[in-house]
């Protein structure tokens, strides 16, 4: 077992055979880099190759800059390595991910703003668009980004009594259009449309009827099942399973490639509106308020 640190990011392997930088062949334990506390475990299986990533920053794994480049650092290292398959994972009790972390957007320096939302473009472009086979084990609740890690997987595995979904308008806010071609993928035009208007909260019963989900296991099965659906993937020969999921998602990938200057652009206009500040503010005093009472 080889064990790597980046930042804030643990990869630990079991055969060199998937380690492709020479440094990593030679030695058991490399520190790339240790800035921050670790909150991304990356375990790769070398056996089957398949790469499990457990998101691991409480209280709700909210993406902030750091994070999301941690995120996106070990993608494009498990890619590199030739992994064949990732399963996406959380470490944080009852929550997957809460999104994108709304510090980041409120009251926010423009300049750090700019970079946090290239940043997360970097994780959709790689996930969305991974030659692995990928697979959202969702141990917990699942709001916007939370559910945009989730649709970008191919595959859906989600533990009962949480929930999932694009909830942007709730916070006066608009998931930009890789959000809601994502979404589009899984669970259609129309279904998306309702969602994405009101900003809907999927229990896991609703997101497995609206095949937001594709499979609801209990708790302590839903990695094991996740294993065991890589399987099914894995199966396939590598480059007719890689040709056929490009088939279906280059043309998506390829609207945002085109457009990633634009689309910062945008999104940092819209964010630093009054009305949008505003509508932050308070659904941040909400979430602190509900957060208060239950201490
Ligand atoms: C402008 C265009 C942008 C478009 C794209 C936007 C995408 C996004 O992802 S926006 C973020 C949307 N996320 C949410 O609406 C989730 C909000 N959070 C929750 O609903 C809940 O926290 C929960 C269901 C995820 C977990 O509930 P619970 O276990 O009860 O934990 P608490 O609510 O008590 O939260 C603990 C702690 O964490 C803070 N917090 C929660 N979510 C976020 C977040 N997304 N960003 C930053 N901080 C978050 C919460 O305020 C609590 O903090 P303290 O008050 O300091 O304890």
């Amino acid at each position: 077992m080889a064990t790597l640190w980046t930042r804030g990011i643990q990869v630990c392997r079991a055969l060199p055979r998937l380690c492709t930088a020479p440094s990593v062949q030679r030695r058991t334990s490399v520190r790339l880099m240790s800035t921050e506390k670790d909150n991304l475990l990356v375990d790769v299986d070398s056996k089957t190759g398949v790469a499990t990533m457990q998101m691991n920053r409480p209280p709700v794994n909210s993406l902030n800059l750091e994070f999301l480049t941690s995120i996106s650092i070990a993608l494009e290292k498990l890619e590199n390595e030739k992994c064949r398959g990732l399963i996406l994972t959380s470490d944080v009790p009852k929550i997957f991910c809460a999104g994108l972390d709304i510090l980041e957007m409120y009251q926010p320096d423009v300049e750090r703003l700019q970079v946090f939302w290239r940043s997360l473009q970097d994780v959709w472009l790689r996930l969305y668009g991974s030659k692995m086979a990928t697979i959202a084990a969702i141990n917990g609740h699942s709001p916007a980004g939370g559910c945009l890690l989730a649709t970008c997987c191919d595959y859906r595995i989600m533990a009962p009594n949480y929930t999932i979904g694009l909830n942007e308008t709730q916070l006066g806010i608009v998931a930009p259009f890789w959000f809601r071609d994502t979404m589009c993928g899984v669970i259609g035009h129309r279904e998306t449309e309702h969602a994405l208007t009101l900003g809907i909260m999927y229990s896991t019963e609703e997101a497995l009827n609206i095949k937001l989900v594709d499979k609801v296991v209990p708790q302590d099965k839903v990695i094991p099942a996740a294993q065991e659906k890589m399987k099914q993937y894995l199966k396939i020969p590598e480059v007719a399973r890689q040709l056929s999921k490009d088939l279906m998602r280059r043309e998506t990938v390829e609207k945002l490639r085109l457009r990633r200057e634009d689309d910062v652009a945008a999104f940092k206009n819209f964010a630093v509106r009054e009305s949008v500040q505003k509508s932050l503010g308070m659904y941040l005093e909400m979430l602190k308020k509900k957060s208060q009472q239950k201490k």
